[in-house]
């Protein structure tokens, strides 16, 4: 752990990122090529990145994701692909793994700093922290605590927020109370910044979000209430590890969810952990992507950890994540539904979604103007892609735009979820080259069950899928995606995924991801 970080832009990836011990290692001088060269290697058969084919709205398969366990899924959107499934956890297990997520501390786990803010440490909510630097950190922090009493309130706070300095913005205690809340700050609701919370906000980058905050202000959109004071956060998490549990349920999943998606299962079994998530009453998710679009000045966050890329240049990492699998753990009583304000529009227009931001984005007070509205049941998984897939390349294309989405409020009841996220680099070679570093650290031996998958061609309605609102387009729309391209890949992929599991070994650790991502236009975590 003699690890030297010094980065000093670690602004615009605000997510957290949960990463498994040693994989931290990464070199100060260690600089990673712009422009990288795919290079297979000789003889080895490439793996492929499947994609399901849609269909169409209503089309109902079935995959067997174990020996005798067949699930169905239902397209319910064809841009994103994306499915509801049944049965690929019991009601039983949606028990089991809320009372996992339980047992894990998920009343306290909100993991506060990001692998990103490298200049200051890690902070890991286990209480492991990996920190470089604390003696300069105090320091800052001090600096901004006046009265020294290890807080910063809210005249402090005026201080460490230049954004509030350069608009010469005097806020109310309400107002701050309320900011920090929007903006997710003030993880125990106490009003004022501890050192923890205050260190997670001066390396999330939040210039951008305080100034659209304080537009919202002056416009008039912010209520805040003088007497309110301790507000809850709008959802919690806790993450459960692959990798280190020996719990039946969990060492399972990822074979079950290889035969899902027909990803090879070392794609699955080198991502990420679950994350089990639970809001209350009045907890949200505004409308973001899971994953950032490519940019290869930068790379996705778990190669970077593990194969120690890191541009000086652009230190921070992207998220990368080809799908999404979230299964919603309970009925909630009123609300919680997860809206994809863009699902099957005609045409994605980047304009159109910047005139209408926030309302787009706003899933307290929009959820229902999103095109596709998913309701939570019990043991219901929801299934989408994150990305295209390159029809060249077979493997990760662009961000998908149409797979926007988030939770809306909840208004009766608490509503649990479980995600996991399939992280795919979109450098196939730093793929092959993750899993190489990742399954021998993590090697174990054993075999695998037998899977198959069937496609059954059944019509169903859409029943819990709110219908489409039409669409939000215009003239100057950039049609991007159509699913004819992710198709064509798909089909692709499928003749070479025949083989592609077939390897045999149990399932172990992943390498935990973030809950959200910077990425969405209105990728606040809000309010209660
Ligand atoms: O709560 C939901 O329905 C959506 C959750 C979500 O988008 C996420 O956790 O990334
Ligand atoms: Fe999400």
């Amino acid at each position: 752990d003699d690890v030297t970080l010094d980065f000093i832009d670690v602004g615009a990836v605000t997510e957290d990122v949960r990463i498994d011990g040693d994989n931290v290692a990464v070199k100060e001088d260690a600089l990673r090529d712009s422009v990288v060269e795919e290079e297979e290697e000789e003889g080895e058969e490439r793996l492929a990145l499947h994609q399901l084919d849609p269909v169409e709205v209503g089309y109902v398969r079935e995959v067997e994701v174990a020996p005798g366990r067949t699930v169905q899924l239902k397209t319910v959107a064809t841009k994103p692909p994306a499915f509801e499934i049944f049965n690929l956890l019991t009601p039983d297990e949606c028990d089991h793994l809320m009372k996992l997520g339980e047992d894990q501390g998920l009343h306290r786990s909100r993991t506060i700093a990001s692998v990103f803010n490298v200049k200051y440490g890690l902070y890991a909510e286990d209480g492991v922290t990996l920190v470089y630097n604390v003696a300069e950190w105090n320091q800052t922090f001090n600096t901004f605590d006046l009265n020294e009493d290890g807080t910063i309130d809210y005249k402090e706070l005026h201080r460490c927020l230049p954004v509030l300095k350069d608009r010469d913005v005097e806020l109310s205690l309400a107002q701050v109370i309320t900011l920090l809340t929007d903006l997710d700050l003030d993880a125990d609701s106490n009003g004022v910044l501890d050192l923890n919370e205050f260190w997670a906000m001066m390396t999330r980058g939040l210039d951008d979000q305080v100034d659209q905050w304080l537009g919202r202000l002056q416009a008039g959109e912010i209520i805040t209430d003088d007497k309110v004071k301790g507000q809850h956060r709008i959802s919690e998490q806790a993450w459960l590890h692959f990798i280190t549990s020996n719990d039946q349920l969990l060492r399972e999943l990822p074979y079950r969810i290889s035969a899902l998606t027909g990803l090879h299962p070392d794609i699955v079994r080198s991502s990420e952990s679950m994350q089990v998530a639970r809001y209350y009453p009045g907890g949200y998710y505004h409308a973001h992507y899971d994953s950032v679009e490519i940019d290869h000045r930068t790379s996705c966050i778990q190669s970077m950890m593990t194969l120690q890329n890191v541009s000086n240049l652009h230190p921070k990492g992207r998220i990368c994540r080809y799908i999404t699998i979230m299964t919603y753990l309970n009925d909630v009583e009123e609300g919680g539904e997860t809206a994809f304000p863009y699902a099957d529009n005609a045409t994605y227009s980047a304009e159109v979604a910047i005139e209408n931001e926030p309302t787009t984005t706003d899933l307290k007070n929009h959820c229902h103007d999103a095109n596709m509205v998913i309701h939570p049941a019990k043991g219901k998984t929801v299934m989408w892609y994150n990305h295209l897939v390159d029809p060249e390349t077979g493997w990760l294309g662009a961000q998908d735009k149409y797979s926007l989405h988030g939770g809306c409020k909840v208004k009766r009841g608490v509503k649990w979820i479980a995600n996991n996220w399939i992280a795919v680099d979109d450098i196939y070679s730093q793929q092959m080259e993750f899993h190489k570093k990742y399954f021998a650290k993590h090697a174990v031996p054993g075999s695998k069950p037998a899977l198959t998958v069937q496609s059954d061609r059944m019509e169903t309605d859409a029943s819990t899928v709110d219908s489409s609102k039409g669409t939000k387009s215009s003239s100057e729309d950039i049609d991007i995606g159509s699913s004819e391209t992710s198709n064509a890949a798909s089909e692709k992929a499928k003749a070479q995924r025949e083989g592609a599991v077939q390897d045999g070994e149990t399932p172990d650790g992943l390498v935990d991801g973030s809950r959200d991502t910077a990425a969405g236009p209105g990728g606040l975590k809000g309010e209660l």
